[in-house]
Order: structure tokens, then sequence, then C-alpha cells
């Protein structure tokens, strides 16, 4: 193996030598898919390799379809970027490793790393440069800055990395000019033309700065306020942020009598033998969380069973089911004969809900696999379209969702419920329970809610959504409409 690739080969082996999970920390995640797919090739592609270039090159060649692809980068940075806006990250202190929320002069720790991993100056720019490509300038900005900064300050260009201070300082300036800030794509391109005085389309464009400024030397002051790109579905984006900011954490207004914790037996001689303890989170609409629920062994046991079957999340589009921007996740179902452990498993949710959850009136188990920053944007369980896949079951609607939590997370990763104004944190091995439908069978607009993204950790939940048929006697329907 030539002295570069040994090189390469350590610093991976030293960055990851600690993380005996799979990796949890999104910088160390978005830095691992990077190595593998962009900076191994600079290394096997770079000069200094060519004594040993067919080595090389053939050990790269036998694994590369294996390799994360260019999409799987892009993701990784789209991800970053989702955590800093949600969790209002700091993007200084994310290349440093630190998970800072900076309000004003406040500044609060998310979560606080065993090890810092900082990121380098390339890899700033690769994230900066998703942004660039997709014409986001307001997180291109950040990103590039902070990769400038770093190229400054290292000087050094390492063999693996994609982008040099000149090329950093280009894709800034040009972000500036479209941000509409002239002066400081001024001075970016006036610095690059330090470093490479020949290049003559820089030139150029220092000339127009210059003219742009002459004209209109307002823009030399004028700070220009670049917007957040805006989400068009998602108006209640920021109740969303704020409660995901939360992480779960429940501010003291919600200690109110009428919220208590109990033993919960539902006249179930299953429950009188082994009663759980359930704990109601909300009146309107009706949030319950049972406590262990399921043992360590059965929510392994049940990841374990999906796994092979996990893939790329969709949600009903019209008629459709479709992969999309705001669910991010892998999803598998379950039928019962899987495992004889998910019989046992139904049997337990029908004692405590008091429902028939047999199919058809109730779906499969859907098990959910959220990576780090994955997320389901704020929806609705229920159908609110009546062409929608959810009635090709033929027993109605999704009456009620029970979500078991199959493991815990670092950080992130809480449900939050939108205008109800709550979310909950991840409790390993709980269940939530709520009546997505009114008793009248339409649906409970109050029940809006969303899987906040997963800032660290590795996220798991069941879905048993329960369905209205079968349900007739045990939750009997009321003509009230707020019943
Ligand atoms: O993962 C969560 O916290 C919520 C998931 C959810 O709402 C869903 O899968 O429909
Ligand atoms: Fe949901």
């Amino acid at each position: 193996m030539g002295i570069i690739l040994c090189i390469f080969y350590d610093k991976v082996v030293s960055l990851h030598e600690d993380s005996e999970t799979p990796v949890s920390n999104p910088l160390l995640a978005f830095t691992l898919i990077k190595r593998l797919q962009s900076d191994w090739r600079n290394v096997v592609h770079s000069l200094e390799a060519s004594e040993n270039i067919r080595a090389l090159k053939d050990g790269y060649e036998n694994v590369e379809q294996d390799l994360p692809a260019f999409e799987d980068l892009e993701g990784a940075a789209r991800a970053l970027m989702r955590l800093q806006d949600v969790y209002m990250l700091n993007v200084k202190g994310l290349a440093r490793g630190v998970f800072q929320r900076v309000t004003g002069s406040a500044v609060t720790d998310l979560y606080n790393p065993r090890r810092l991993f900082s990121l380098t100056a390339d890899d700033c720019f690769q994230v900066g440069k998703v942004a660039y490509d997709m014409g986001d300038y307001y997180h291109a900005i950040p990103w590039l800055e902070e990769s400038v900064r770093l190229f400054r300050s290292h000087g050094k260009w390492n063999t693996e990395d994609e982008a040099s201070l000149e090329d950093a300082l280009d894709h800034l300036a040009f972000a500036y000019f479209q941000a509409g800030n002239v002066s400081c794509a001024l001075s970016l391109s006036r610095e690059f033309l330090l470093y490479s005085p020949d290049n003559k389309r820089m030139a150029r464009n220092v000339l127009k700065y210059e003219k742009l400024l002459a004209e209109s030397p307002t823009q030399a002051v004028v700070e220009a306020v670049i917007q957040r790109p805006n989400v068009p579905h998602l108006q209640t984006r920021d109740t969303y942020e704020g409660l995901c900011q939360t992480l779960g954490s429940q501010p003291t207004h919600y200690q109110i009598p009428s919220l208590h914790c109990s033993y919960e037996t539902n006249s179930s001689p299953y429950l009188l033998l082994q009663p759980v303890r359930k704990e109601v989170i909300h009146l309107e609409p009706y949030v319950v969380l049972y406590h262990d629920f399921v043992s360590d062994l059965e929510a392994q046991k049940i990841r374990g069973l999906a796994e092979p079957w996990l893939q790329r999340s969709v949600v009903a589009s019209g008629e459709k089911q479709l992969p999309v921007e705001y669910r991010i996740s892998k999803s598998a179902w379950l039928k019962d004969t899987a495992d004889p452990m998910l019989v046992t498993l139904d049997h337990r949710i029908a004692a405590l809900t008091g429902l028939d959850v047999q199919p058809p009136y109730a779906e499969y188990l859907q098990v959910v696999n959220y990576g780090i920053g994955g997320h389901y944007e704020p929806h609705f369980d229920h159908a609110t379209s009546p062409s929608s896949p959810l009635y090709r079951m033929k027993s109605g609607n999704r009456v009620a969702t029970f979500m078991i939590y199959l493991s815990s997370v670092e950080a992130g990763g809480a449900t939050a419920f939108i205008y109800a104004n709550f979310s909950v944190p991840v409790v390993k091995n709980a269940a939530l329970f709520w009546w997505n439908l009114h008793r009248s069978g339409e649906g409970d607009s109050d029940t809006l809610h969303a899987a906040c993204p997963v800032l660290v950790g590795d996220k798991w939940v069941a879905n048993k959504w329960i369905h209205e048929y079968g349900q007739e006697f045990r939750r009997p329907c009321s003509s009230s409409p707020g019943d």
C-alpha cells in the first residue's frame, strides 16, 4: 500500500476508533460518507499516488460500487443543514465539533460529545457546495465562510481534498454577490486574485463589482439579509422547531392535576397480573404514554426482524406512495406471522386500548428507523382525502395510533404535537397512544404531529395503526363534534 493511502487510512481509523456503536454523531457520519465518497477517490487519482497507482486503483475499483454515491453525500450535507436550522446550531461550533444553540448572547449546549470531531476546510466546503449548487446561498455562505477561515488558518492542502482556498473564495464571493452583498464579493474576489493573478474571469468580476459599488455606494454598507429558503408545505415551521428545540422536556405549566400517572389494568385479566404504568400527557387531543410497554429484548427483537426489510419510507400522495424530503427514514412492515412475539404484542395492545387490532381492523406493524437528521415533518396519520390509499383496507380511517419507541436517542428525535403545543421525548420501550379521529369519525386536526430530526443517535419506532371498523362497540361513535 502506498504511503499516502497509509496516512489516509490511519487518519480514518483514528477518527472512528472509539465509536463502539454505528455512527451516531452527525459530524462523524458526514465525514465518513465524504471520506468514502470523495476523499478516497481524490487520494487514488492524486499525482503522489502514481508509484503505487495500479494496486491502489484495483483495490478501490473492487469496492467502488458498494461505496456511498454522490447522492448520499448530498443527503448527509442536507441532514447537517436541517439540524443547523431546526436546532439553531451555529456553523462555527459544528465545525469545531460542538452542538451549540446560539440565541443572542445565550449559548446552550444541546449535546456534549465525548470526543470532539472537528471538520476540515474541505468538509465545510463540500457542505457549502451542496447548498450553493441548489442556489441556497443562505446555507452556502456560513459553510463556505468556515471553509475559507479554515483554509486560511491551516493553509495546507491535503491529497484527499476536493477544494482549495481559491475554490472556497471563488464560491463564497459568488454566493455573496447572489445574496446582494457586493462589497464582500469584491474583497473575496480580490483575495482570490492574490493567489491566482492570471484568472481572467475573476478579474472581470472584480471590475464588475467595483463598478456596481461606484454606481450605488450604499451597497457597500447595506448588509443584505438573506432569507432561509422557504419550505412551502410547512406553515407551522416555527412552532415545530420550537417544540423540537425543547428536546421533549415539558414546560412546567403542563404539570396540571388532570395529567397524572397510574397503573393501567383496563379491567383486562392480562393486565391485572402485570399493570402498565400510564402517563396522561394531554387531554385534547388525548395522548398517553405507556412506560415499559416492551422489554429491551422485545425491542431488540423487533428491530432485528425489520432490519433486512428496511426501505426508504414513502408517504401517500394522491393515490400513489412516494419518497419525499419531508419524511426521511427507512421502514418495513412486519406481519404477525413473522414471529409469535408479534402476536403477544398485539394482545398487549388490544388489552391496553380495548380495541380490536386483528387484521383488517389494524395495519401490520410498521417499524421505522431514523438515521441522523432523519425526521417526519408535521402530518396527520389519518387520511384527509377520500382517495387516500389508507382506505384500500376497506376498514375505514385510522382511528388511533399506537407508537412504540424501540430505542433511545442521544439527542433530538422528539415527537412534537404542533397545534396542541407539546413534545414527547423518545422514551425507550414506552408506547405513545392517541386518537386521530373524533367519535363522529371526523379527523381531529389537533393531532397534527411530527418526528423531530435526530440530532445524535439512531432512532427506532414501531407504529400500529388501528382502523375505525371493528371498534364500533369498543369506542362508540357520537354525533357531537367535540368528542
Ligand atoms: O417517530 C415519531 O416520533 C413519530 C412518527 C410518526 O408520526 C409516524 O410515523 O407517523
Ligand atoms: Fe405520524
